[in-house]
């Protein structure tokens, strides 16, 4: 682990009103890196990116990106520091193009850029271009998630945090979602990746953090996490 994360966050608590859904969480991301954030149901785990996006007020810890403290900073103005949040459900502006689509994840990019972004973005999801006109709700449920983060690319975030993006589509899709994040890492993207399908997720992640109850239950690299049998039975449903 570097001594200059990107993104770090220790000693995190989070409530639902009465009830603890982070209960002293602490972990890291390094820049260029893809970490896994696993753990059943109810662990923590989405909690854990809204707090981050600051979307959930935070009642103890620290969340630090590049170096400084973000924690109780607004939605805006942490989106606008470069952390960028896909939630779990594929939100796009389904009365919107797909065109249109992108363009509002640009919004705060200089007017220049912005052709430059969406090129690059038409070069990585080859089918949103053929369809840049078509509304993005009649896209797939597969081409929709593509669009979510697509448009979260186009903001240039330094950090992306993927909220199970392969919940509810077909094997073959889950197989492109997973594909993309490979491409996304070879680039450079640092990602804090969501996933129940924690044996895909580990096959594309430097490190992983398991989740249990608002804690972390265990670290380690991917090949450490996969290799643990406590983990491998637990959460990667081995026998
Ligand atoms: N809006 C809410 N109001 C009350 N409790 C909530 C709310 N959202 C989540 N919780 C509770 O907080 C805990 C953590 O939920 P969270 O959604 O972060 O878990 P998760 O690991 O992402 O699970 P899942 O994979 O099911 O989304 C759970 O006990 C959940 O029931």
């Amino acid at each position: 682990m570097s001594d200059n994360p990107l993104l770090s966050i220790s000693g995190l608590e989070v409530f639902y009103g009465p009830i603890a859904a982070l209960r002293g969480v602490g972990l890291e991301v390094n820049g260029g890196e893809v970490v896994a954030l696993l753990g059943s149901n109810g662990a923590g785990k989405t909690t854990t990116l809204l707090s981050i996006a600051g979307v959930l007020p935070v009642r103890a810890g620290e969340i630090r990106f590049d170096g400084i403290a973000i924690t109780g900073q607004a939605v805006e103005r942490i989106a606008r520091s470069g952390i960028a949040l896909v939630p779990e459900g594929r939100h796009v502006f389904e009365g919107l193009t797909v065109k249109e689509n992108l363009l509002m994840g640009a919004a705060s990019l200089p007017r220049g850029k912005v052709e430059d972004e969406w090129h690059k973005a038409f070069d990585l999801f080859p089918i949103l271009a053929e369809r840049r006109f078509q509304l993005a709700g009649t896209l797939s449920g597969g081409e929709q998630q593509m669009l979510a983060i697509g448009r979260a690319l186009m903001s240039r975030p330094r950090v992306l945090l993927l909220d199970e993006p392969s919940l509810g589509l077909a094997p073959r899709i889950v197989e492109e979602i997973f594909e993309l994040i490979v491409l996304l890492r070879k680039q450079g993207t640092t990602i804090l990746l969501v996933e129940q399908n924690a044996r895909m997720a580990l096959e594309v992640a430097d490190r992983g953090y398991v989740m249990s109850q608002g804690r972390i239950a265990a670290e380690g690299t991917a090949s450490e996490l996969v290799a643990s049998d406590e983990v491998a039975r637990a959460y990667l449903g081995v026998a």
